[in-house]
């Protein structure tokens, strides 16, 4: 780890890959199916050119913003990534107190490794949401809402795009478990929603969702939710301009344009492809976030110039984690942060407000190509 400059997120994948057991590098980096989608979710940022301005007088930028009206230093949150502590044993913990040093938002999992109450407590200004999966065990759903409410969480980020778990291929080919020194930590410990996720035939996670997760889901969840909770609700997993306005009008806060890192679904587009599909749709009405493939400050640029107010990181998360706990994470943030600072300055841009939708063009695959 200690002697490495780190430089960009893809050495601190590098890192991972080498460092991380096979199974758990496997888990974290892998898409669904033969990875179409994961690949688009990279390469579709490179069809998006910056259109730069230039004698703008850069030399004060400002990169704050806010995220459901609370204060934010950058538009760079963090992703609800499962299973933390199979990259660092403070897992959650580490991520939540980086996080909190760098006065973002992290975006806790259904499928943490440590609990609500350690993560908040952890640092108790970090600004939180909680990641909710809606199990077939109404009650065990309800209780985990409950507990964020009363942990100081600030939003349900509600996971829409799982009611089935996609098909990962390495996962099967490992017979993927969790370690079985951890656990799912928002769960006592001998319930079966903390201890499920073990060895089968087949991926271990895969045989967790098919028998705890509700595939029934649908808008009725979104209003039961709304039901048990004042928090507001973001709805994460949106793609289409029709689910986008489905979500308007049941109320939701806001909406996370998101394939689940392509993990679930191969052959859906990249999320930046559809981010002003929605955008459009939701016309201002509510705030649009994205994630997936975000790894650079350009990126960071291109996806804030179609209009989403935040993006958020997944993998590179796990890397920083992996790389080294609460120090890795920071310091990956710290990078892109400093990336998008400079991004902002070359293209001409003192505030979030002066990234536009005219700072970018897209370009077709041919054209990138050449
Ligand atoms: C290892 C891993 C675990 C994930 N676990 C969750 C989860 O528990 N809940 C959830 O809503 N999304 C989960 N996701 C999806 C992320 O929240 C996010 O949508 C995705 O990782 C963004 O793409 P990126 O990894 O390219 O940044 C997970 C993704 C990965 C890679
Ligand atoms: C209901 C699906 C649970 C999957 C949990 C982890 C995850 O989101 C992922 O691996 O991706």
């Amino acid at each position: 780890m200690a002697g490495q400059t780190m430089v960009c997120v893809d050495d601190f994948e590098r890192f991972a890959q080498k460092h991380l057991a096979r199974n758990v590098f496997d888990y974290y980096r892998s898409g669904a199916n033969l990875e179409e989608t994961l690949k688009d979710n990279r390469e579709a940022f490179k069809r998006y050119k910056i259109r730069p301005r230039v004698l703008r007088d850069v030399s004060h930028r400002n990169l704050s913003t806010t995220i459901l009206g609370e204060k934010i230093d950058f538009p760079i949150c963090i992703a609800p990534t499962a299973m933390q502590k199979m990259a660092h044993p403070d897992g959650e913990i580490a991520t939540a107190k980086a996080a909190a040093k760098m006065k973002t938002l992290m975006c806790l999992s259904s499928w943490a490794t440590c609990s609500f109450e350690e993560v908040a407590e952890a640092d108790p200004n970090g600004l939180k949401w909680f990641q909710l999966y809606i199990y077939k065990d109404r009650e065990a759903t309800a209780q985990l809402v409950r507990r964020a409410e009363k942990a100081g969480y600030k939003a349900i980020a509600l996971t829409v795009d799982t009611p089935i778990l996609g098909r990962r291929y390495a996962d099967v080919r490992n017979k993927f478990q969790l370690p079985p020194h951890l656990s799912l930590a928002n769960f006592d410990n001998e319930d079966k929603h903390a201890t499920g996720v073990k060895s089968t035939n087949d991926s271990g996670l895969a045989a967790y969702v098919a028998s705890l997760i509700d595939p029934s889901l649908n808008w009725e969840h979104v209003e039961w939710l709304k039901s048990i909770t004042k928090l507001p609700i973001v709805v994460k997993g949106i793609l289409t301009a029709e689910d986008a306005l489905e979500a308007l009008n049941h109320g939701i806060a806001g909406i996370l344009v998101s394939n689940h890192g392509a993990r679930q679904l191969d052959g859906v587009p990249a999320t930046i492809d559809v981010l002003s599909e929605v955008v459009q749709a939701v016309n201002g009405q509510v705030e649009v976030y994205l994630d997936g493939g975000v790894r650079t400050g350009t990126d960071v640029l291109k996806a804030i110039a179609l209009g989403a107010k935040c993006v958020f990181l997944g993998r590179p998360a796990l890397w920083g984690l992996a790389y080294n706990g609460k120090e890795g994470v920071q310091q990956v943030l710290q990078i892109i942060k400093d990336e998008f600072s400079l991004a902002m300055a070359l293209s001409g841009c003192c505030t979030v407000s002066d990234i536009k939708p005219s700072l970018v063009s897209r370009h077709s695959y041919d054209w990138c190509k050449l």
